[in-house]
């Protein structure tokens, strides 16, 4: 079916070389909702949260254009959309034995699936066992082509036409990738196009690791030679000027679940190692060991990865088994490899507010920062919004809880590259210590005493 995307003002916008970000600008005194610099303002009778996209002028710093109002759900709110997941992990690493699982599993959900392979024959599609049918179009197949890029209007027709003609046949949607796709551009579907956005709600990346070969994979990707079993130069994200980024990597940064599998295949000690890598990449995801994929259904429909609402229990889970529950006195730990064969561990002991985990061999990082204290609105929305402007490319993803000056919600939110969504949350509660809480993944990341420096300078 074709599918008419609609031109509007953001999409313009973003068609003329500006970027965009949802941004929120103050807070409601009277509602929880946010309220934005928006000129398209919906009532305040609304269900809906108030975000806008604005159009960012590179000569300036603030948000100058206001293209296009969006919703946010607050976490007390039904989200009418439906849940989509996205299946990806390197070849082999286990993808369609998860999907086996999960679908055959004895839950009522009704499930349509998304398959992407390359070729000309499509051999996942026979393999996945299916226990619901729509219309008899369960498993739709994407081929000849990888839906990070060839097939990537594809994909956004097939969610279309089945939120559109489908709509209440199916409880959810899982996409499983090839083993060479780079998520962002799949992610970033769900955000950019208008009619995909109202409609389907990305509920989070799951990404499979072959625990048997990921460490290969991650080392041949330091050493520069991540091009075995069939990379192609059009898998290069980020155009052909800079560093290629292995699959591999990119598919852990965005996970908000790694199921590290074959487990069956390594010895404990190396699944530790493995686990302190993946860690490294990516310390907001949860990991979990399995063999055969044996995971609950449950942990891959209700990932709440992209969900605001639960983006901050999130985070606290992460923070508070980093040991930055009280922000003073912790571990701070540090993994170096140098790409010329040894691997340093350093555990000090700082009195500071974040913790920095850094591979310096793939360049991709976490850097977390707590800060106690108050933000003042503008700073913070300035700060964070020339940060995204300067670092979007290498920004997988960032996520935050904030205290801001006089509000008495946390301000919860979070980015993908330049895609920026932010929601009033819970109350603080009464004696809580009002912590900002910021987690940043990506490659090349600044370093945290210089991240740390910039967002104490908006504290009020
Ligand atoms: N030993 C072992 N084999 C596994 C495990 N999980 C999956 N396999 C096998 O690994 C192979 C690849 O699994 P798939 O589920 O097809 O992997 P995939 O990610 O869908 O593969 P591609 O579609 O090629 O990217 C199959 O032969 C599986 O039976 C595991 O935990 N242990």
């Amino acid at each position: 079916m074709a599918t008419t995307l609609r031109t509007d003002a953001r999409l313009s916008a973003r068609r003329g070389g500006a970027t965009t970000a949802l941004w929120a600008r103050s807070v409601s005194s009277t509602t929880r909702h946010t309220t934005v610099a928006a000129t398209s303002r919906r009532t305040p009778a609304s269900r809906q949260h108030r975000g806008a996209c604005s159009t960012w002028n590179p000569t300036r710093r603030h948000p100058v254009t206001t293209v296009r109002a969006s919703q946010v759900w607050t976490p007390e709110q039904d989200d009418p959309r439906v849940p989509a997941t996205i299946v990806t992990g390197f070849l082999g690493s286990g993808k369609t034995t998860l999907l086996n699982r999960v679908l055959t599993e004895d839950h009522n959900l009704r499930v349509a699936v998304i398959e992407n392979e390359f070729g000309e024959v499509g051999i996942d599609q026979e393999l996945v066992e299916l226990k619901e049918t729509l219309d008899g179009e369960d498993v739709v197949l994407l081929n000849n082509g990888c839906i990070c890029c060839t097939v990537r209007e594809d994909l956004v027709k097939m969610l279309n036409s089945l939120v559109k003609n489908k709509s209440g046949k199916f409880d959810h949607i899982l996409i499983e990738t090839t083993g060479l796709a780079h998520p962002q551009p799949i992610i970033g579907t769900f955000f950019s196009d208008p009619d995909i956005y109202e409609r389907v709600r990305l509920e989070g990346v799951v990404t499979l690791v072959d625990a048997k070969h990921v460490m290969r994979h991650l080392e041949a990707n330091a050493n520069g030679q991540g091009e075995e079993e069939g990379s192609s130069p059009h898998h290069s994200a980020f155009g052909a000027e800079r560093k290629k980024l292995d699959e591999v990597v990119e598919q852990i940064a965005y996970a908000d679940r790694v199921v590290l599998n074959k487990t069956d295949l390594v010895e404990a000690d190396e699944l530790d190692r493995i686990e302190a890598e993946l860690r490294s990449v990516n310390k907001l995801a949860e990991i979990q060991r399995t063999t055969r994929a044996d995971v609950d259904y449950k942990e891959i429909f209700n990932l709440g990865g992209f969900d605001l609402g639960r983006v901050e229990e999130g985070l606290l889970k992460e923070l508070s088994a980093s040991g930055h529950d009280h922000g003073h006195d912790h571990d701070h730990d540090h993994d170096h490899e140098h790409g010329h064969g040894h691997h340093h561990h350093h555990d000090h002991d700082h009195d500071h507010d974040h913790e920095h985990g850094h591979t310096h061999d793939n360049d991709v990082s976490s850097v977390s920062v707590t800060l106690e204290g108050n933000m003042d609105l503008d700073k913070i929305n300035d700060w964070l919004g020339f940060f995204l402007m300067q670092r979007s490319e290498d920004l997988y993803r960032l996520k935050g809880i904030l205290s801001i000056d006089g509000w008495t919600e946390k301000f919860i939110f979070q980015a993908v590259h330049m895609q920026f969504e932010g929601v009033a949350g819970k109350e603080w509660a009464d004696g809580e210590a009002r912590t900002n809480r910021l987690v940043f993944i990506g490659r090349d990341l600044p370093e945290l005493e210089d991240i740390e420096r910039e967002i104490r300078k908006c504290l009020v």
